[in-house]
């Protein structure tokens, strides 16, 4: 996994041992106060498990750190990078969007393939879908899938790219048995070539097992949550 170069830290303190760093983050969605001086720090190669009821702020918080909003106040890096310096972040991170993200006109390959592209990177992207049970979708356009499959066509960009940071949101939604196996095993295998896992999930005894420290959001506040069982 290749990352640039961070620029020197200023106010929090960055280190290549930390993938994600908040420093007492507010963020404002319209009239509603969304996280409240949130302060984190995620070691790079660890797996968070992201939980909290509906409307906790789970989804804002993935794309906070994917550079898709800004704090409204405080600091926050990714790998070192200031999360206002969009362009770093997004090089370090894949966030795939409770919805996959798809192009919707785009067929199964040529979304991975623009994927791959988009990174400079290559991939086998026939065996990539074989793996996730899409081969006969091949040549299929995103919109005409059902949503189960279009999570397993978002999961298995996610897992080609393996950006150093990679952001899930609900990957266990809309699957069925097999599928969830299919989150399982992709994900847990991001996470053992080193990468950094965060998974927004409602299932927390599955997304632990791939993400096993596990913050609970709830009133804008991000607490740890105990253990399962504990
Ligand atoms: N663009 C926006 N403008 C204003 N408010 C927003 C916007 N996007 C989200 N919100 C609000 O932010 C709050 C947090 O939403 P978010 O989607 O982050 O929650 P979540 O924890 O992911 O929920 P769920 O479990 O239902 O997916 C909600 O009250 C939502 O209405």
């Amino acid at each position: 996994m290749t990352v640039p170069d961070p620029t020197p830290a200023d106010q929090v303190v960055a280190g290549p041992e930390f993938a994600l760093q908040l420093r007492g983050v507010w963020l404002r969605l319209g009239r509603e106060v969304i996280l409240r001086g949130v302060t984190l720090d995620v070691p790079a190669g660890q797996g968070v498990t992201l939980l909290g009821e509906n409307g906790a702020g789970k989804t804002t918080l993935l794309r906070l750190f994917g550079a898709g909003l800004k704090p409204t106040r405080g600091e926050g890096r990714v790998l070192g990078f200031d999360l206002r310096d969009g362009r770093s972040v997004r090089e370090c991170v894949h966030l795939m969007p409770v919805d996959g993200g798809l192009y919707p006109d785009l067929t199964c390959e040529e979304n991975l393939n623009f994927a791959l592209t988009m990174h400079g990177q290559t991939g086998d992207v026939a065996a990539a879908l074989r793996r996730v049970d899409l081969h006969g979708a091949a040549t299929r356009r995103a919109r005409f899938l059902s949503a189960g499959m279009r999570k397993r066509l978002a999961l298995t960009r996610a897992h080609l790219l393996a950006r150093p940071v990679t952001l899930v949101d609900e990957p266990f939604a809309n699957l069925d048995d097999a599928g969830r196996q299919l989150v399982l095993n992709l994900l847990g295998e991001l996470h053992g070539a080193g990468g950094t896992l965060v998974v927004a999930a409602h299932e927390p005894e599955l997304a632990r097992q791939v993400a096993p420290r596990a913050l609970r959001l709830s009133g804008g506040v991000l607490a740890e949550a105990p253990a399962v069982g504990a």
